[in-house]
């Protein structure tokens, strides 16, 4: 869908882009970087709105230097920024893009209607613009960016400005943007956890430069770590510390924290032992049961996207894990080779334990 060649976008202060070579499949693909990493320049490249100063780019096949138009008319485009005409509904908003799309007015009308359902705004869009919370804000640009049926969106940080409610609202609107009418995605933000429940792929780009592009399956792949939690008894007011105690007197391999568990739990309620074969399962089992405590679950645990940058980052510097704070990653230059943290947030995943 989308293939650049060592891509770059040099202001006079700032290499926005700096050879970026990717390629980009259908599906929902998110584009993760830290303010000023590089995205919102690398979609105006991609609807051939801003020219490159270096590579090549080409967008559903077609050369974004001599294919501009044609590719606009493929493809949506949700901007960042709040554009909206505020004396206006959404109706007549959305109408008028649609037919500046080239759609005639009857359907033009008809497109409109269905994609305001669609984003969820009923009666309201009737109302002018200008009274909008963000939220209906947000549905509305990103109304604009479907009514002309497009293959593909761009979508410009798309959550900016909603709270964790709104979030996860748009978040379920853009993936349905896919599965229901299979139109692809790619879907900028800054805030990695919200990109992992989302996307079939994700792309990390860093001070323009590309981190990495892998399909959200092997950053999260299965790690060889047993994620346990149990109850508390009379016996053990601590179940947690006494089920640690044992398992290390065991001989197994078990930490404590939060990081990456998927639990309702508070984080010193989940242990996390490291999987040494069946035998580990049977020997977690075994000692909840001996301590006549309630198993409450045992699973393998699945990494998080921050952690997979987390970890690098400790590895390169052993002193970057004791500074990571828990809710955003911590700032590094990026090195070749391994993934080194850009400037993300986690994104506060409400299924982080
Ligand atoms: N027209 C411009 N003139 C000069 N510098 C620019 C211009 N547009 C972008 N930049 C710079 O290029 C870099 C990348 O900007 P860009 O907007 O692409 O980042 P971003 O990842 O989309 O971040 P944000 O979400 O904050 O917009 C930034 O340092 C920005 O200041």
């Amino acid at each position: 869908m989308i293939v650049t060649e060592s891509l770059s976008k040099r202001f006079p202060r700032v290499t926005a882009l700096d050879r970026l070579s990717v390629d980009i499949a259908p599906g929902v693909t998110g584009l993760v970087g830290a303010n000023g990493a590089g995205k919102s320049t690398l979609i105006k490249i991609l609807l051939g709105l801003a020219p490159a100063t270096e590579g090549t780019a080409r967008v559903l096949g077609l050369d974004v230097t001599k294919d501009g138009g044609t590719i606009r008319e493929r493809v949506g485009y949700m901007p960042e920024h709040d554009c909206l005409p505020p004396d206006v509904s959404a109706t007549e908003f959305v109408v008028h893009m649609a037919r500046m799309s080239g759609l005639p007015p009857t359907a033009a009308r008809e497109r409109t209607a269905d994609t305001l359902r669609h984003v969820g705004l009923y009666e309201e869009r009737y109302r002018p613009i200008g009274g909008y919370s963000t939220g209906m804000k947000q549905r509305v640009k990103l109304a604009q960016a479907l009514v002309h049926d497009p293959q593909l969106v761009f979508l410009d940080e798309p959550t900016n400005g909603l709270d964790p409610a709104g979030r996860d609202e748009m978040l379920g609107l853009i993936r349905r943007v896919h599965t229901d009418f299979g139109i692809s995605v790619l879907v900028t933000s800054h805030l990695l956890g919200e990109l992992e429940r989302t996307c079939d792929h994700v792309v990390v780009i860093d001070g323009g430069k590309l981190l990495r592009s892998s399909s959200t399956d092997e950053f999260t792949q299965v790690t060889a770590s047993l994620a346990v939690e149990v109850t508390d008894t009379d016996a053990h007011p601590d179940g947690t510390e006494a089920l640690r105690a044992a398992l290390v007197g065991a001989g197994a391999a078990v930490t404590t924290g939060a990081a990456g568990g998927r639990s309702l739990a508070t984080p010193g309620h989940v242990l996390y032992v490291e999987a040494a074969g069946h035998q580990t399962y049977d020997l977690v089992r075994d000692t909840v049961a001996g301590l006549g405590l309630g198993l409450v679950r045992m699973e393998q645990r699945r990494h998080q996207i921050a952690e997979v940058f987390r970890d690098a980052d400790a590895a390169a510097d052993p002193a970057a894990r004791s500074r990571a704070n828990p809710g955003a990653i911590p700032a590094q230059t990026a090195t070749e080779g391994a993934p080194s943290a850009p400037h993300i947030q986690d994104g506060g995943s409400p299924d982080v334990a």
